[in-house]
């Protein structure tokens, strides 16, 4: 199977090549043994000075037949196995030398002692074809290119007084959804909420982002086939990564069919863009309003020589934005669903919290009576708690040498936080496999204790430190009025016949669940009743 999977990275769909490939592989492992050797062997030689603790490694592969399909999973059996007291482990994927943080202290060391250190990403071809470079922020190399990205997403994009400001379209696109679920109740039809949810975070970010949904001018399905076709490439675990160096040698001729794939993608990306920023730059010299009233296009525009923006740099944040702004939050609102299918006690105690608060026969909860929701907030919490959309971070690099908790870790090592595994550790939360919302609140109020936005070591969804994710308030604003707006108008069903969740999941640069979500909206005519 692996070795089908990473010719069909290389030959791509042309039969006749795998045929040829397959022919020649005792040649080429031939030549890869000693090249092999010869790349590791520095990493090898510096083993001497005692390096984070390693299960057995086979040649050439090194750990990487160790890394199943569900590699959060099985890195946090390998930790258990193989790791040190300290949650380091030292793994080397192909030729490339891997650190596995799996613990509070060992996050803590690499995201907040050596946050510096290890501020870079690993860099790959589908990602400068993708990102211009790349320059965008999410996989861009640490520098003052990234940092400038950063601060503009921060300070402009993605600050709270921006996410405020596009109250009215997150509103606007929940009515849209409920009017949509409400047909549905009253066919008492079974309803795509996968589809459902992951369409409305993208129509969100499009609004955020371009001032517009897509959907309304039916462009919406192939500008989500291009985002989901991206972040297939982009996605970690594969030939290229394993073995960057020999990926470029010969001019690349190993991974061209991945390049020419992303060249395809990109060509796209390009068209889209370019319409769209076009359409916003002549749009701005009829005079746009301020940065908060703008879309970000816009705010891109009119900060372009402030940061000194290329078109690149512009499309790169660009693409950034709408990638991370749809799946997460989409796999969030799915999740939580899930889990409250799944915990009637919890779905009952949600319903009674929003239905109490807000007064019967609204036509959509708007975001004040979000306040003091303290369940809903325990939800989603605790929903990333045992589901984080990204359970690995996105892989970190180390920048220079550097002594971890006494030992030394390598400059160019990739670096994996296990945030998934952390936080499902049973030394650091109990009943740790189960959905119990109630952990997060004390005295009736969110417990401050175990907060998510990168102070506290055992909960980190977003990251931390200089990596740390900018779209947290952005997401949960989302999240939390689809949450309360779907409890509160409907009671749920599973459909006929179905009588449990399949939890198997997918991995990517996020983690999915394998099967659809399928559910029937029932309307409570106390709550639902205005749409009847
Ligand atoms: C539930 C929703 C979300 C979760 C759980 C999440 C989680 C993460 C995580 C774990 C990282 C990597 C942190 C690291 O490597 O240390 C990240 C990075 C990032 N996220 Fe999010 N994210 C979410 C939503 C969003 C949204 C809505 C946006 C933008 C609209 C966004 C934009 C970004 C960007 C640009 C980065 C790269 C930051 C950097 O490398 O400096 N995210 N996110």
């Amino acid at each position: 199977m692996a070795k089908v999977a990473v010719l069909d990275q290389v030959a791509g769909d042309l039969p006749a090549a795998k045929e040829c490939l397959l022919q020649f592989i005792p040649l080429l492992l031939l030549f890869l043994l000693p090249l092999f050797f010869s790349i590791t062997w520095p990493w090898r030689g510096r083993g001497r000075k005692r390096l984070p603790p390693s299960p057995p490694a086979l040649p050439l592969i090194g750990h990487a037949h160790l890394v199943g399909a569900l590699p959060h999973v099985s890195l946090r059996r390998l930790a258990e196995r193989h790791g040190g007291e300290d949650g380091l482990m030292m793994l080397c994927l192909g030729v490339v030398p891997t650190l596995v943080a799996s613990s509070v202290s060992a996050a803590q060391a690499v995201l907040r002692t050596h946050d510096l250190s290890f501020a870079s990403r690993p860099q790959s071809i589908c990602g400068e074809v993708l990102l211009y470079g790349p320059s965008d922020m999410a996989m861009a190399p640490y520098g003052e290119r990234w940092r400038l990205a950063k601060k503009l997403a921060t300070t402009h994009l993605l600050s709270t007084k921006k996410v405020h400001s596009l109250r009215a379209a997150r509103e606007e696109e929940v009515a849209l959804v409920i009017d949509k679920i409400q047909c549905a109740a009253v066919r008492r039809a079974t309803v795509d909420m996968s589809e459902l949810l992951s369409k409305f975070t993208n129509d969100i970010v499009c609004h955020a982002v371009a001032g517009r949904s897509f959907r309304l001018e039916g462009r919406d399905r192939v500008f989500r086939k291009l985002i989901d076709d991206g972040l297939v490439l982009l996605s970690g675990f594969n030939l290229e990564n394993f073995y960057p160096g020999l990926a470029r040698a010969a001019g690349g001729l190993l991974t061209w069919s991945v390049r020419r794939k992303a060249e395809k993608i990109r060509v796209q990306w390009d068209r889209f863009l370019d319409k769209l920023i076009d359409e916003h730059a002549k749009e701005k010299a009829d005079g746009c309003g301020s940065d908060q009233e703008c879309d970000f296009i816009h705010v891109l525009l009119s900060v372009q020589e402030e940061y000194d923006l290329s078109r690149d740099n512009i499309k790169a944040i660009l693409a950034n934005m709408f990638a991370a702004g749809t799946d997460a939050a989409y796999l969030t609102i799915e999740f939580a669903m899930v889990e409250l299918m799944l915990h009637q006690e919890a779905m009952a105690k949600l319903q009674h919290e929003v239905r109490s608060r807000v007064p019967k026969r609204e036509k959509t909860i708007n975001e004040c009576s979000l306040i003091g929701m303290t369940y809903l907030k325990a939800v989603v919490k605790e929903t990333l708690r045992l589901h984080p959309p990204s359970p690995l971070l996105l892989p970190h690099l180390s920048l220079e040498d550097c002594d971890v908790g006494g030992f030394q870790v390598p400059v160019g090592t990739t670096v994996l936080v296990n945030v998934w595994a952390i936080g499902r550790d049973p030394k650091l939360w109990e009943a740790a496999e189960e959905f119990i919302p109630e952990r997060f609140i004390q005295n009736e109020e969110i417990n401050k204790g175990a907060d998510f936005r990168g102070m506290d070591f055992q909960f980190l969804p977003f990251g931390s430190g200089r990596r740390m994710c900018p779209g947290i308030n952005f997401a949960l604003a989302s999240i939390e009025i689809m949450l309360a707006n779907l409890v509160y108008h409907f009671d749920w069903e599973l459909p006929k016949g179905v009588d449990k969740i399949d939890m198997t999941e997918v991995f990517g640069l996020t983690v999915s669940r394998k099967e659809k979500l399928f559910l029937i909206p029932k309307t409570d005519m106390r709550y639902g009743a205005v749409y009847a």
